[in-house]
């Protein structure tokens, strides 16, 4: 049994064996398979689409799941994995030992700055670039995750020479608060919330200004509903939060007591099997709550480049950088097209279909700055 005493109103007592005996009632229902995480031995972080092929094409038994679900959500903590090496030397060495392997396959695109550049020759570079983890350092409170004035300077420069796109789980107006640049593109809620700059630039020029798309609107009655939900079910959680993202809603549990992760899980989950029409994601110590379309960060990656006409030219370079599951899609696209570049921000070795990787957001502000140095020489024009 698991007390959950101190968070005021009524005592509260939450029978772990209960919640999990109801997520597995949850787990067995065909209607609900769509919003199940991966098994067991998925350990690392694998990719958005992948998993949604994994899930529809695997059918685990339900206690199975439900190890899988909590497994997953530890596994989509890099700061857990983080703290676990530092508390033994061997872990570390072999976390290192990991990492270097995979960092080959993933080669740090600063190291690798001159290839990328000399790729992308004679070509538009267009920068897509994901908020939480890549452009602002992963924090406890949500409403904090600042990014630095010497990074804003970094996107604002980068943004004269290159169009460039905000991508991010965030609702659009809350990003922006952060960002605090006009001349971006936003592509907010999971790129379902889709905005042109405000401010003309030599590349926003006779584009669309306002609103470009929302492919989710008719959610959002529904959304909101489960917004209260939710927030009502996970009140008596110690440490969670919801957040309404509009065409999204996140769980964050990233300040919740592990040993109640699948209490929490199970709570979204009740909520959620009245609303078969809603997905169920993972993120960074997140539990995302999205309509069940079939939009995503890729989608709108695709979408901008078509809003710049960029849509079926071969002479475009697109460099999205991101550090979540849902930028996942964004490096599936890429992959797909056979163009630009995927950067995954990570200290971690991670299942990606990026290119390249990166280790922080210090890292993403010099990768910009590197590139905006090397568009000013007369020699990247020819
Ligand atoms: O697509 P992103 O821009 O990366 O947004 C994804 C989620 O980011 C935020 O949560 C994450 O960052 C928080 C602040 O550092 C951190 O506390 C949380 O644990 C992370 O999951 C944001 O709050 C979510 O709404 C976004 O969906």
């Amino acid at each position: 049994m698991i007390s959950i005493k101190e968070m005021g109103k009524q005592n509260v007592i939450v029978p772990e064996e209960l919640a999990v005996k109801s997520m597995m009632a949850i787990a067995a229902d065909p209607a609900h398979r769509s919003a199940l995480l991966p098994p067991r031995s998925a350990g690392l972080v694998v990719g958005c689409t992948s998993y949604k092929r994994f899930v529809t094409q695997h059918d685990v038994g339900g206690g199975a799941r439900i190890n899988a679900w909590v497994d997953s959500m530890r596994a989509s903590s890099p700061t857990h994995a983080k703290a676990a090496a530092a508390l033994s030397a061997s872990l570390e060495a072999s976390h290192d030992e990991k990492y270097h392997k995979w960092v080959k396959q993933h080669p740090s695109a600063l190291s690798n700055f001159d290839d990328i550049v000399a790729a992308s020759k004679g070509k538009q570079i267009v920068m897509f670039l994901d908020y939480d983890g890549t452009l602002s350092p992963i924090v406890d409170d949500p409403d904090r995750a600042f990014m630095s004035d010497a990074m804003r300077e970094a996107v604002r420069d980068a943004a004269r020479h290159f169009p460039t796109a905000i991508v991010s789980g965030r609702c659009r107006d809350k990003v922006f608060s952060f960002v605090r640049l006009r001349e971006l593109y936003y592509a907010g809620s999971h790129g379902m919330d889709i905005k042109g700059p405000s401010k003309t630039t030599k590349h926003t020029k006779a584009k669309g200004k306002g609103v470009l798309f929302q492919p989710a609107s008719e959610f959002l009655p529904m959304l909101d509903e489960v917004h209260k939900a939710l927030l009502q079910k996970t009140e008596l959680i110690p440490g969670s939060r919801v957040e309404n993202n509009t065409f999204s809603l996140s769980v964050h549990f990233r300040c919740v007591d592990e040993k109640i992760w699948s209490s929490l899980a199970e709570m979204v989950r009740s909520v959620l099997k009245d609303y078969p029409n809603l997905r169920l994601t993972l993120g960074r110590k997140v539990l995302e709550v999205r309509p069940s379309i079939k939009w995503d960060k890729g989608k709108a990656l695709e979408f901008l480049l078509e809003s710049l006409g960029f849509g079926d030219r071969n002479d475009v370079f697109p460099v999205y950088i991101g550090d979540d599951r849902t930028d996942e899609d964004a490096f599936m696209v890429l992959r797909d097209r056979g163009q630009g570049a995927g950067i995954l921000v990570s200290k971690f070795a991670k299942e990606t279909h990026a290119s390249y990787s990166i280790r922080e957001p210090a890292e993403v502000k010099e990768f910009l700055s590197r590139l905006v140095g090397w568009k000013r020489l007369p020699s990247s024009k020819n």
